[in-house]
């Protein structure tokens, strides 16, 4: 992702982090129906692409053009009704539940709404995902290091209740990287924050996906958003209509021009 200037954040890697190797992602002829009433909706059809490690996705398209569910079988949070889904070597739709469960700790996901335990405190709220597993470092400690890194170091104890719609986004950015995942999937990260937290938060997002290397996809629906990733998938009624790189100058025309994205 494009880094647009310089972040109060700290440098991620401070906490002395190796790099993450982003995991590859390769789609295949994958279709998602689901049921409405008595019809069947399409959400994804055959949709098939490959997504290099360490790229930086955007998938835009139009309120239910599948965006979300790409992302949630990407992330083995739903499963295709047929084809093939691989992430980093793991056949992700063939998972059991068991196994899916733990694939999804593997994954970093940022929603619009944050989706933290608003009781509880910012800390609290990073170390869950590593409540379930054995680690052989300090739960709290790795958990300070990211709120440091999000440039919450001094919010830790706050109540996420308590936070503003930007600090939580950075609580759950924290909470997406504290099991150093290889893919990081962020639906609308910005769609409920105003615009200039909103800018703040996409810059911390490219400032983690350049430090730490993982793959990033994120969907949205602002072309702005879009443009700070490096490829661009666009989504109609499920399907791919468009993929392509990133590269003119002026992308955010370049993207009004292929998407109509305002
Ligand atoms: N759990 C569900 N049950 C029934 N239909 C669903 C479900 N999830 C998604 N759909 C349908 O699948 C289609 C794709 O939805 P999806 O949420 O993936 O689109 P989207 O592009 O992310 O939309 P938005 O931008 O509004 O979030 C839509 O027609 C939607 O109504």
């Amino acid at each position: 992702m494009r880094r647009q200037g310089p972040s109060d954040a700290a440098d991620v890697r401070s906490g002395g982090h190796d790099r993450f190797p982003g995991a590859p992602i390769s789609l295949n002829d994958v279709t998602r129906f689901y049921r409405q009433g008595g019809a069947q909706v399409p959400a994804l059809v055959d949709v098939t692409l490959d997504v290099r490690a360490g790229e930086t996705v955007a998938v835009v398209g139009p309120s239910g053009s599948g965006k979300s569910t790409l992302l949630h079988v990407i992330g083995g949070i739903d499963r295709p009704d047929s084809g093939t889904v691989m992430v980093g070597g793991t056949r992700v739709e063939q998972l059991s539940r068991r196994a899916a469960a733990a694939f999804r700790r593997g994954v970093g996901f940022v929603f619009q709404h944050y989706h933290l335990l608003p009781q509880l405190s910012a800390l609290d709220n990073v170390v869950v995902p590593l409540m379930p597993i054995q680690v052989r470092f300090d739960r709290h400690e790795r958990a300070r290091e990211l709120l440091d890194a999000v440039g919450l170091g001094d919010r830790a104890s706050a109540r996420v209740a308590d936070l503003s719609g930007g600090e939580q986004q950075r609580v759950a950015i924290a909470r997406a990287l504290v099991a150093r995942p290889k893919l990081l999937l962020a639906d609308e990260p910005t769609g409920a924050l105003d615009s200039r937290t909103g800018d703040e938060v996409l810059d911390l997002l490219a400032q983690v996906q350049a430090d730490y290397g993982m793959t990033l996809v994120l969907a949205t629906h602002e072309a702005a958003v879009a443009a700070q990733c490096s490829r661009l998938i666009s989504l109609r009624d499920g399907t791919v209509v468009a993929d392509h790189a990133l590269w003119d100058p002026q992308p955010d025309e370049t993207l009004r021009r292929a998407t109509g994205l305002g």
